[in-house]
């Protein structure tokens, strides 16, 4: 058996209008190896992979050995709709005779793709009913029935944060996948920006910095001052005391899937919600801020009290909350406009003279600014946001609703795809916001950040909250334990 690199890349460079992301980058992946990816937000990770994909072309002198690859992205790409078997074998299905669809021959292959990564689902189960781990192992077998469609015979798999939205038990059982494949001699690319993830599951780590590979080195290494370039800083700023009177009460709060939740918030507070998929800990932001209906209850909030079902994103805004959802391809962002447009578009009517005419130095000025204080990359505002990196995206959706002040902050993974630089800069403006007396909700899978932050943690359950844990009793531990205990 042919035991050379299943992925060879030597002089691999990427320009974009002039600007350099990718320099010069070398690299090899063996059968049978875990390489781990990390960088940065904005070090050139998904333009390297994109070069793989075949999405973008390296500029001109590199050289890619790639038999066959898979590339399973942090959204997955399935059709919740569509049964597995849909999904695998969608546009090849295997047709006999006369043009008809071998369904038996079918399923029993799909089978095959299903028990090798470990999972008891029936070809015919609808992707949408399966839960979020279940559906990131359905990717991988899609993944490894593209790869044998190929006829390849050294499998590459390559991993972009998958386990963004799985359980802790579920990145176990995905580990537990991925070191199978390795044993039986895949190569798998693994990017994530959860460190201790990459230590975990890598044999080996490349790490990116500014477009340059900078090493390549054993997972054991102290990955972190390597990817960072730069001493290491305290990531958590300290908790905020909250005071005054509460700012928000909530009675009875329900939708989607939460049910009957109550709490108040004093000026000054983070609170976090945590919970399994499903739990309704991750409605609260969507809520609260009319960006789903609610079914029932009432807020009040600064003074103002009204059914929760009547708040619509408009109100939200003019009564000073903010939303920052997870989901900020699809409902956070405007991609085709510039920086400066995203940052100012909740604010504009602040920037506009006689009602009517922009102020544009002075809009230009206020987001240079936030790109500043955010230490957004590219230090442009004029760039459209579509061109920036997941995390610097990130970070000017959180300067725009930053620039209006907002009296409350409704956040629901706020961290997602962003680097720890970038995580400690949005700590650091949450406990600011929180100082200058907003109140911030945290709906977030990192208890890690829930424990530090916040002042006090709801846990939820079937939909309900069950427990609460106090700052005084806040560490990853126990809220891990309030989270998975039965
Ligand atoms: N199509 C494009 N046009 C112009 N610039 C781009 C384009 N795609 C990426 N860039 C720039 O290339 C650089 C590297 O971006 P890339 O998305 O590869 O970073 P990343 O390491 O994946 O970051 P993140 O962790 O935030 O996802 C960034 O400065 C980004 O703004």
């Amino acid at each position: 058996m042919d035991e050379g690199p299943v992925l060879e890349l030597a002089g691999v460079s990427k320009t974009f209008d002039g600007v350099r992301v990718l320099h010069d980058v070398t690299l090899a992946v063996r059968p049978g190896e875990i390489l781990g990816l990390i960088g940065e937000n904005g070090s050139g990770k998904s333009t390297l992979i994109k070069i793989l994909s075949g999405y973008h072309s390296p500029d001109p002198g590199a050289r890619i050995h790639l038999d066959a690859a898979a590339f399973i992205h942090q959204d997955l790409a399935l059709v919740p709709s569509m049964t597995v078997l849909e999904n695998l074998r969608i546009a090849r299905f295997d047709t006999g005779f006369g043009w008809r669809i071998r369904w038996s021959a079918e399923r029993a292959r799909v089978g095959r793709f299903l028990t090798q990564v470990g999972l008891d689902a029936h070809p015919d189960t609808r992707v949408g009913e399966l839960s979020v781990t279940e559906q990131a192992l359905v990717a991988v077998a899609r993944g490894l029935a593209d790869i044998e469609e190929t006829g390849s015979s050294h499998p590459l798999l390559v991993l972009d944060e998958p386990t963004a939205y799985l359980p802790h038990d579920g990145v176990e059982r995905l580990f537990g996948v991925l070191r199978g494949l390795a044993a039986d001699g895949a190569a798998i690319v693994f990017v994530s920006h959860r460190l201790d993830e990459v230590r975990e599951l890598c044999d080996r780590v490349a790490v990116l910095r500014g477009g340059d590979l900078v090493a390549t080195v054993d997972a054991t290494e102290d990955l972190l001052p390597l990817m960072l370039g730069r001493p290491v800083e305290e990531l958590y700023p300290d908790t905020p005391s909250p005071d005054g009177e509460a700012l928000l009460s909530v009675s009875n709060l329900s939708g989607g899937s939460l049910a009957d939740l109550s709490f108040t918030a004093r000026p000054g507070e983070i609170i976090g919600f945590a919970g399994l998929p499903g739990s309704g800990y991750d409605e609260v932001p969507y809520l609260l801020t009319g960006a789903r209906p609610a079914g029932g209850g009432r807020i009040r909030f600064a003074g103002t009290e009204l059914p929760a079902a009547a708040v619509r994103p408009r109100s939200a805004i003019r009564l000073g909350m903010a939303l920052l959802p997870a989901d900020r391809a699809q409902t956070g962002c405007a991609p085709a406009l510039t920086v400066r447009e995203n940052m100012t578009l909740p604010t504009l009517p602040a920037f506009t003279r006689f009602r009517a005419f922009v102020a544009r130095r002075r809009e230009r000025r206020a987001a240079l600014e936030q790109v500043e204080r955010f230490g957004i990359s590219p230090r442009r505002t004029e760039t459209a946001l579509r061109y920036l990196s997941g995390g610097n995206q990130q970070k000017v959706l959180l300067a725009k609703w930053m620039l209006g002040r907002p009296k409350l902050l409704a956040l629901h993974e706020p961290t997602q795809g962003v680097d720890v630089g970038a995580k400690r800069e949005i700590f650091a403006h949450l406990s600011d916001a929180a100082a200058a007396g907003a109140v911030v909700l945290l709906s977030t899978v990192e208890h890690e950040d829930l424990a530090h932050l916040c002042n006090r943690v709801h846990v939820f359950r079937g939909g309900r909250c069950h427990r609460v844990v106090e700052r005084s009793d806040l560490t990853p531990d126990r809220l891990a334990e309030a989270v998975y205990a039965s």
